[in-house]
């Protein structure tokens, strides 16, 4: 059993193993929740329902166990607090409570509640109904990676790009601070495969794509195959963030791989084009413009030596149809 403070950054859940937050006054109760599923789980506890909603904002469990009576918050009270945070909204909350009446328990279920457990509480009955909700959970995760992950690289996929870009671009916008959005194409792909086979083509893809994710996931980024051998990427940019010289190590990642292309008039070794943009997110443009500008710095890197980046801040066309440099 771990009790911890708000201020410690936790690693967030993964789905290799499940977090439980267990949020009671009672020591004694957390006791034996933390007794019942510490074996199987990671159990967090938690004696303040204020201190409950920073941790879960921290931690990111992948199950809420609520009790309702507390002092200076009822459980009533904090879950429609952690209904309006957006980044764990979607986690579920099974009440555990001495509350017995049957309008408590209608409450606790109108609120969002995934399920609601009385006290005095039979172990074996709490074991099987969390169970049951991580089953479900366990089974979202899967159905949400088959529907977010593209199977051959396992990187995310186009539709999560969607997601992901959106919420990366509302971020920069509310805080000012620079994204920048670029596309990554492997240099005569096709030749690759007429030479090598389409099977080596594959592991080559794969190869490819893990190889600038690493580069990428150790300043905030991501990269997500979204055509053939086309793969969309963003960087937010904060203090420190040397663009330049991340693009330069995506593409390195890859030559440094040294995967053999005889047939390429870029390099005897497997080589990417990128082009990438920096923006300042702005409500007046949007998403498809910056990659439509990407696409054009990778048209022009494609055009000349490909195996190299063409970087450079967003140009806003004005309604005069002349073109501006964001400052950024
Ligand atoms: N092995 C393999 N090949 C793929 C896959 N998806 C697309 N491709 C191949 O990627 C190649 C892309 O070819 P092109 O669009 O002509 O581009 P390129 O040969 O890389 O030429 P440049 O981009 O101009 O350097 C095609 O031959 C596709 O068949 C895949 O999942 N696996």
């Amino acid at each position: 059993m771990v009790e911890i403070k708000p201020e410690v950054n936790n690693r967030r859940a993964t789905d290799k193993q499940f977090t439980l937050l267990c949020i009671d006054d009672e020591t004694a109760n957390l006791k034996v929740l933390a007794s019942i599923f510490k074996e199987n789980y990671k159990v967090v506890v938690c004696k303040q329902a204020k201190q409950g909603l920073k941790i879960a904002l921290d931690i990111l469990p992948d199950l809420i166990l609520l009790d309702v009576v507390m002092p200076e918050c009822s459980g009533f009270e904090l879950i429609q607090q952690l209904k309006k945070e957006p980044s764990i909204k979607h986690i579920p909350v099974i009440f555990i409570t001495g509350l017995q009446s049957a309008e408590d328990e209608q409450k606790g279920l109108n609120l969002g509640a995934c399920d609601y457990i009385q006290k005095p509480f039979n172990s074996g009955i709490v074991r099987a109904r969390v169970n049951t909700h991580l089953e479900i959970i366990r089974q979202r995760q899967l159905l949400e990676r088959f529907a977010h992950f593209d199977s051959l690289t396992e990187v995310p996929n186009r539709r999560k790009w969607q997601i992901d870009s959106e919420s990366q671009w509302i971020f920069a916008r509310e805080h000012q601070e620079p994204l920048v959005l670029g596309i990554i194409d492997i240099d005569f792909f096709k030749r690759y495969n007429d030479s090598y086979g389409h099977q080596q083509g594959d592991i080559v893809l794969r190869k490819v794509a893990n190889s600038i994710r690493r580069v990428l996931f150790d300043v905030g980024g991501e990269i997500y195959r979204c055509g053939g051998e086309e793969f969309y990427f963003y960087i937010p940019v904060v203090k420190g963030t040397r663009v330049e010289a991340v693009l330069a190590d995506c593409s390195d990642a890859v030559s440094a791989m040294g995967i053999q292309h005889m047939s390429s008039e870029a390099s005897t070794i497997l080589t990417v084009s990128i082009g990438a943009i920096q923006v300042l997110p702005q409500a007046k443009y949007n998403i498809e413009q910056v990659i439509a500008q990407a696409d054009d710095k990778l048209y022009s890197v494609k055009q000349s030596t490909r195996n190299a980046v063409h970087f450079e801040h967003f140009v806003d066309v004005n309604e005069s149809g002349t073109s501006q440099l964001i400052r950024v």
